[in-house]
C-alpha cells in the first residue's frame, strides 16, 4: 500500500545527526498541523529496552526478535511526542550518553531494521489517517520507508555546524562532540543512505539558516511538492 494515497502529506525528512532534523520536523508539523514521528527514538527506545533486560547488543538474533514484540508506544503529536515501553516513559533515558553511545550497534543489525521499518510504515498510516499528514524524520524515511512520500528532503549542515549544535545541547567541548557527531554518522551510513540526496529528493542545507529560516526553508519545500500532487 502507498503511504501517499488519499490525498495525505507525507513528508520525509532524512540527514546526518545534527542537522536539526528533529526540530525542525516537530515545528513544521506543528504549523502544518499534522502528525510527527521521530524513527530514531525508536532506534534508542529498543537500544534502552535491550540494555535494560540485560540483552547483548551484538546478540544480532535476539535483538531482532526483540525489536518484533517489544511494547513501544510512539506518541506523534508535534507538540508533545512520547516515547513509552510497556507503562514507562523513556522520553529521556534514550536520550543519555550511554544510548547515544550504543545505538548504531542496534541501528546497524538488518533484522532489526527490518521490524522496525514494518512499524514505522504502521505507525505513519495510522497517524495520517487520523491527522491527514504525517512528517516522518530519520535517516532511511526518503528511500526506504517512504519512498513515495508527497515531499522527501534531505536536511544537511556543515560538520561544524552540526558539531557546534550538538556542543551546545550537551555543555560538551567540539572536540569531544566530534567523534561523536562524526562516528556515528560513519557507522549508520553502513546501512543507510543520508549523506547524499536520491533522486528527487529536495537538500535543505541549514548550514547558515538560524532555526525559524530552517523551518521557513522546509515549509516552502513542501508547499511546492503540494503544489505537484
Ligand atoms: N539552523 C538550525 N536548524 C535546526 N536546528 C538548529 C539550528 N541551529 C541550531 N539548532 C539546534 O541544533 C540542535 C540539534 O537539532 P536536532 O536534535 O533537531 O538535530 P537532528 O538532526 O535531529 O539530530 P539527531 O539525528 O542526532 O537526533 C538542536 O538543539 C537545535 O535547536
Ligand atoms: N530511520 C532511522 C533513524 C535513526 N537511525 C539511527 C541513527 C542513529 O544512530 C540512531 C538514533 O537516531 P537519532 O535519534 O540520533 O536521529 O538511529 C537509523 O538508522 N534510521
Amino acid at each position: 500500500m502507498s503511504l501517499a494515497e488519499d490525498g495525505l502529506l507525507i513528508v520525509a525528512i532524512d540527514g546526518p545527526s545534527g542537522t536539526g532534523k528533529s526540530s525542525v520536523s516537530k515545528a513544521v508539523a506543528t504549523a502544518l498541523g499534522i502528525g510527527y514521528l521521530d524513527t530514531g527514538a525508536m532506534y534508542r527506545a529498543l537500544t534502552w529496552w535491550c540494555v535494560d533486560r540485560g540483552i547483548d547488543l551484538h546478540d544480532r538474533s535476539a535483538v531482532a526478535r526483540e525489536a518484533q514484540t517489544f511494547p513501544l508506544a510512539m506518541g506523534t503529536d508535534p507538540a508533545a511526542p512520547t516515547v513509552q515501553v510497556g507503562d514507562r516513559d523513556i522520553a529521556a533515558a534514550i536520550r543519555t550518553p550511554s544510548v547515544s553511545a550504543a545505538v548504531s550497534d542496534v541501528a546497524t543489525n538488518l533484522g532489526v531494521r527490518e521490524q522496525l521499518i514494518r512499524r514505522q510504515r504502521e505507525l505513519m498510516a495510522r497517524v495520517a489517517a487520523e491527522t491527514g499528514g504525517v512528517v516522518a524524520e530519520g535517516r532511511d524515511i526518503t528511500t526506504v520507508v517512504a519512498p513515495d512520500a508527497t515531499v522527501r528532503i534531505l536536511m544537511t549542515a556543515s560538520e561544524e555546524a552540526r558539531i557546534a549544535r550538538r556542543a551546545g545541547e550537551l555543555a560538551s567541548t567540539a572536540a569531544a562532540t566530534r567523534a561523536q557527531v562524526v562516528d556515528r554518522d560513519r557507522r549508520d551510513s553502513a546501512v543507510a543512505s543520508f549523506m547524499t540526496a536520491a533522486d528527487g529528493v529536495v537538500t535543505v542545507d541549514t548550514s547558515h539558516l538560524d532555526f525559524d529560516g530552517s523551518v521557513k526553508a522546509v515549509l516552502a519545500v513542501v508547499d511546492e511538492g503540494r503544489g505537484r500532487d
